[in-house]
């Protein structure tokens, strides 16, 4: 077989004295780790102009340095950019290379510990790591782009993606282990559904948030893990049989509408209404709700509403009298947050979901498992940040030298480390409670915990944002190039620290659980 021409031409070997030759403005090569690059008709469409390539250092010489100072390894990856590559230099090797999908990072904690060559952890056993490889491979292979594109155009997350999702049971498992996940196969088989336990949900979760995308991380289904369970735990066995299928395979999506403009986390002073019709077979529901995750595009809504005898949930099909608006947040429209307004809404009383008036357990009994899921994300969110400044630090110079050679940085990039690491060790110890507890000593036993856990994971990473900015200085505040990632961090992570719970209630309600099991007898 003969090589094509552009082929053929790729694999040209020249030494370093024949690529110095051509630096001219009309014919100008540049080398670029140990690539060659015929820049000549290029650089009059380089977006960072024609005048940087014209210096003397760069035509015909190694603009290596200069180019990663600038710019990231995957504007060479491009096709567009990767085909002004005519030859390499003979006797020399590229030595960077982009990770490729599935394999992990070798830069240092970039991975969390039980990932890291030569490192153990009491927590993970094989099936974990069969798991963890499969779904990293998912991740970037499927989710990976889905979400970059979809962040950009603002679209809900691709129903092929969802598709997908539930060919594997993901949409399941992120549910966490329980009777839901019986008789399917997961990931292909790879985690029997009574071995599949909350790390393997952990690992499910922190793979799948490594998108870089926080919209998307929420519109990819965020509101099925917080607006599910209630259907699983609390519906009667006809409507559970009807909705949770339709929800895990996919095709229709679900919301939780509780806040409200005019109360968030406080639940008695919701004023959504639902009034029982006379002849007590329906529930007349009419209020609005904000702020609510996936409300644009989703089908069903569990909805916390006010009713004679207290909070009631109750679950809303879209239907006449259910209107669902785009709200503008600081984070994209893939998340599909909603304005919702619920006029003279008919619901049969069998969507009751609990006791009537007994609303607030149905909430309370969900809170524990919607927030470690937070957890989960803005843990590893931080360790994304943490390589981008490792790498960031290493390859840019500044004052003749690489920044990492300043003791300033290297203190931030310290603490950032610091924080992803205590924060992933309590998370997994208290995941590991919870493979250990009953649902109901979890209840008792975690919410403090793991109210404390939030409340730690997202104000440290608001610290790692601010120090990451420091890092990148003015490209942290760029949209694209180099800094994207710092931006959209620095942007997007307030929101980590009021969903779910904000920041300082939590704290409180942690320290409110310690005072609670104070000791009688305890003085100092
Ligand atoms: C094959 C070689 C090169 C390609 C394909 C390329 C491509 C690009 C692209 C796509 C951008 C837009 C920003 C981004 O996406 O990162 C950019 C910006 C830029 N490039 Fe290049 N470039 C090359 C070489 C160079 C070299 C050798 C220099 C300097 C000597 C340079 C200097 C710049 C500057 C100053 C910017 C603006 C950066 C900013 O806004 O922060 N480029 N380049």
């Amino acid at each position: 077989m003969t090589a094509s021409p552009s082929t053929a031409s790729k694999t040209r070997e020249f030494t370093r004295e024949e690529v110095a030759k051509h630096n001219k403005a009309d014919d100008l090569w540049i080398i670029v780790d140990s690539k060659v690059y015929d820049v000549t008709r290029f650089k009059d469409l380089h977006p960072g102009g024609i005048s940087v390539f014209l210096e003397d250092d760069i035509m015909g010489q190694d603009a290596t340095e200069a180019f990663y100072g600038l710019h990231r390894h995957e504007v060479l990856l491009k096709p567009q950019y990767a085909r002004l590559v005519i030859g390499t230099i003979a006797g020399e090797k590229s030595v960077v290379t982009a990770t490729a999908p599935g394999a992990l990072s070798q830069v240092p904690y970039a991975e969390p510990t039980w990932l890291t060559k030569g490192y153990f952890s009491p927590y993970y056993k094989e099936s974990h790591r069969e798991f963890q490889k499969a779904v990293r491979l998912f991740t970037d292979e499927v989710l990976y782009p889905d979400a970059q594109a979809r962040e950009e155009d603002g679209k809900r997350p691709s129903q092929a993606v969802f598709d997908k999702c539930a060919e594997l049971n993901i949409i399941a498992m992120r549910m966490g282990p329980g009777k839901h996940l019986k008789g399917r196969t997961l990931m292909n088989g790879l985690v029997k559904p009574e071995e599949f336990d909350y790390f393997h949900e952990l690992v499910l979760h922190q793979e799948m948030c490594r998108i870089n995308a926080r919209g998307y991380q929420d519109g990819f289904g965020s509101g099925s893990v917080i607006g599910l369970p209630p259907i699983l735990n609390f519906a009667s066995p006809a409507l559970r049989d009807k909705i949770v299928p339709e929800v895990l395979s996919g095709k229709k999506f679900i919301a939780l509408a509780i806040s409200e403009a005019f109360a968030g986390s406080d639940v008695q002073g919701l004023r959504t209404t639902a009034k029982k019709t006379e002849d007590g077979k329906h529930w007349i529901i009419n209020g609005t709700k904000k702020w609510i995750t996936n409300g644009t595009f989703s089908d069903y809504f569990t909805v916390g509403c006010r009713t004679d005898n207290g909070f009631t949930v109750i679950l809303v099909e879209r239907c006449e009298g259910v209107e669902t608006k785009m709200i503008k947040t600081a984070y994209s429209s893939t998340a599909g947050t909603a304005y919702i307004t619920f006029e003279n809404v008919k619901v049969p009383v069998e969507n009751t979901l609990g006791k009537e008036g007994q609303g607030v357990y149905v909430m309370l009994s969900n809170f524990n498992h919607e927030r470690w899921v937070m957890c989960c994300a803005a843990s590893r969110n931080q360790r994304v940040i943490v390589e981008e400044c490792l790498k960031w630090s290493n390859q840019r110079k500044a004052f003749g030298k690489p920044l990492n050679s300043q003791a300033v940085i290297r203190a931030k990039i310290a603490e950032m480390i610091a924080r992803a690491e205590s924060c992933q060790a309590w998370l997994e110890n208290i995941t590991f409670q919870m493979c250990n507890m009953t649902y109901k000593d979890q209840a008792n036993k975690l919410a403090g915990p793991i109210a404390l856990l939030k409340m730690y994971c997202t104000r440290t990473a608001q610290d790692t944002a601010r120090d990451a900015m420091q890092i990148f200085g003015g490209r942290g505040v760029t949209k694209t190039g180099m800094g994207r990632f710092i931006e959209h961090y620095h942007r997007t992570v307030p929101y980590d620290a009021i969903l779910g719970g904000a920041e300082d209630v939590l704290g409180d309600l942690g320290v409110r659980q310690a005072i609670r099991q104070m000791p009688k007898n305890a003085r100092l």
